[in-house]
């Protein structure tokens, strides 16, 4: 039986601990309340919970909360499907869609079963933290593998991987230890957690350790190897995690046996895929639908050719308005800090050069987007064999755009298709052989760069540029930076409140 939250300040802690970006978005708000068991009988409710004020003066006593067991998401992400195909949110998938929903929905259904088995509920759950979990691991070695296999899921390009997953991740309740984040995102945060703990003996255990103390439940977005650093520590965190308990659902456009393919010590990253076969499902989603490619009309934010240049000064200064472009400074991690050519009311406008030929990496690009929301790109050129490392970074570049529903202008030297027309993987290469003679007419072929990785990673860039470009993205987007405006002001009127009432916002 799932619980939903005891008290008042039960709720409130989930609410912070889950909401706290969101905290007054009255969507969050109304989510919150149903997945933590609060019966919702009244619109009055909604906005009292979402009114900061009310949130401050702590009027609202336990009883009056009412709490009721939760078992709100009956069914789980099967059925939400249908329900949002009924309500016209998404088409009738393709067979190979509704049997990835069966393996999420077997791993729901084993989770719900087993919540008090696998420690998943946030209250019942070891508040022992990172450090000391470390240290008691010392005294009382122990593991403790979920009885839980994960999911690892991957396929082709906009097959609704990263759809799925995140439609069974909001099915759960919130007040369990869950989390959802981009695979970049993630190991950035444990390159700086290690940082923190430099000098104890085995950091990794301790920052699996504190990983695990928040989230049981692990979902990464777009798995993917390309870091030498990463690799060489993926296996040994990933053993301390699963020896904590963790379950990982993961999305990808590589079969486990193809991550990290020529990779720089590939051999040391093996065990890693052993691993990650023992300890989640490997399903193949198996679709060739692209469902990005269903998205309607293109926008013109993309421009090709050189000539395009003024367009996109032109669009970007209808963007920014009356504030005037000056060169800005955001703060990216640990101190470091990215230097914006020109930037002025949520745009920033960078050269390719300046972006994506530089030492910088998806850091610097979280960074970026953690202040600006759209982006003008002035000089994408084609990628070949001369600019592999450009390359990589502008693939990176648009995952964390597409990630932060940001906007993208651009001029490029070609559509998205061709930029990437030199980059192939090996068995398009092979296939090539016997046409050099046609292809080389068209192309440089001293310039051909035969790479796996980015071969693969290509489509998605691809499927990606296209989809930033339409109605239903600049739609999310747009409801995104609302969102983020209405959570901004509500936590300055907190601020205000704060400072008034002297107080603690939460107990
Ligand atoms: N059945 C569907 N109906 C409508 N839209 C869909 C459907 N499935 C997926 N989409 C949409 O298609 C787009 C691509 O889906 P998604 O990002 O989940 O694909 P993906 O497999 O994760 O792609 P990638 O490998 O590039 O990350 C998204 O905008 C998603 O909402």
């Amino acid at each position: 039986m799932r619980r939903g939250v005891r008290s008042f300040r039960q709720f409130r802690y989930a609410f912070q601990r889950q909401e706290c970006n969101y905290s007054f978005s009255l969507v969050k708000c109304q989510k919150v309340l149903i997945d933590t068991g609060y019966r919702v009988t009244d619109n009055a409710d909604i906005d009292k919970f979402s009114c900061p004020k009310f949130i401050a003066s702590r009027t609202l006593t336990t009883d009056a909360a009412r709490v009721s067991n939760g078992d709100v998401n009956e069914g789980g992400p099967l059925v939400e499907y249908e329900r949002r195909i009924a309500a016209g949110e998404l088409v009738d998938g393709d067979s190979c869609q509704v049997g990835t929903l069966r393996e999420l929905q077997r791993l729901y259904d084993e989770l719900v079963e087993s919540a008090d088995a696998c420690k998943l509920d946030r209250y019942t759950a070891s508040d022992k933290s990172g450090r000391s979990r470390w240290l008691w691991s010392r005294l009382m070695p122990q593991s403790s593998y979920s009885p839980i296999k994960g999911l690892y899921l991957y396929g082709g390009v906009g097959t609704g991987k990263t759809m799925l997953m995140d439609l069974f991740f909001n099915q759960l309740p919130v007040n369990w230890r869950k989390t959802r984040i981009h695979f970049h995102d993630f190991m950035l945060n444990v390159h700086s957690r290690l940082q923190k703990h430099k000098g104890v003996a085995d950091p990794l255990e301790v920052v699996a350790g504190e990983i695990s103390d928040e989230a049981i439940l692990l979902c990464l977005d777009e798995f993917m190897v390309t870091d030498v650093a990463d690799a060489l520590i993926l296996n040994r965190l990933f053993r301390h995690l699963f020896n904590n308990g963790v379950i990982l659902v993961a999305t990808s456009n590589r079969a486990p046996d193809n991550l990290y393919e020529r990779g720089l010590q590939r051999d040391l990253f093996l065990p890693f895929i052993a691993t990650l076969k023992e300890r989640c499902v490997a399903h193949e989603i198996g679709s060739a639908v692209d469902y990005r490619k269903m998205t309607s009309a293109q926008h013109g934010f993309y421009f090709v050719g050189k000539e395009s240049s003024s367009l996109l000064k032109q669009k970007f200064q209808q963007l920014i308005g009356e504030e005037k472009a000056c060169p800005q400074e955001v703060e990216v991690v640990m101190g470091r800090r990215l230097q914006v050519p020109l930037g002025a009311n949520g745009c920033a406008y960078f050269p390719f050069e300046e972006l994506c030929d530089k030492p910088l990496g998806a850091a610097d690009y979280f960074g970026l987007f953690n202040s600006f929301h759209t982006l003008a790109l002035e000089g994408v050129p084609i990628f070949g064999l001369h600019n592999r490392t450009a390359a990589y970074r502008f693939v990176t570049l648009v995952d964390v755009i597409y990630e932060n529903r940001a906007i993208l202008l651009c001029t490029a030297e070609g559509s998205p298709l061709e930029l990437f027309d030199r980059i192939l993987t090996i068995a398009d290469a092979q296939q090539m052989a016997p046409r050099t003679s046609t292809r080389s007419r068209k192309n440089d072929d001293s310039d051909l760069c035969v790479d796996n990785e980015l071969g693969f990673t290509k489509d998605r860039t691809i499927s990606r540029l296209t989809e930033m470009n339409s109605k239903e993205y600049l739609e999310q987007h747009a409801a995104m930076l609302a969102e983020k405006q209405l959570s901004e002001e509500a936590s300055n009127a907190n601020a205000v409140q704060a400072s008034v009432g002297g107080g603690s916002m939460f107990i």
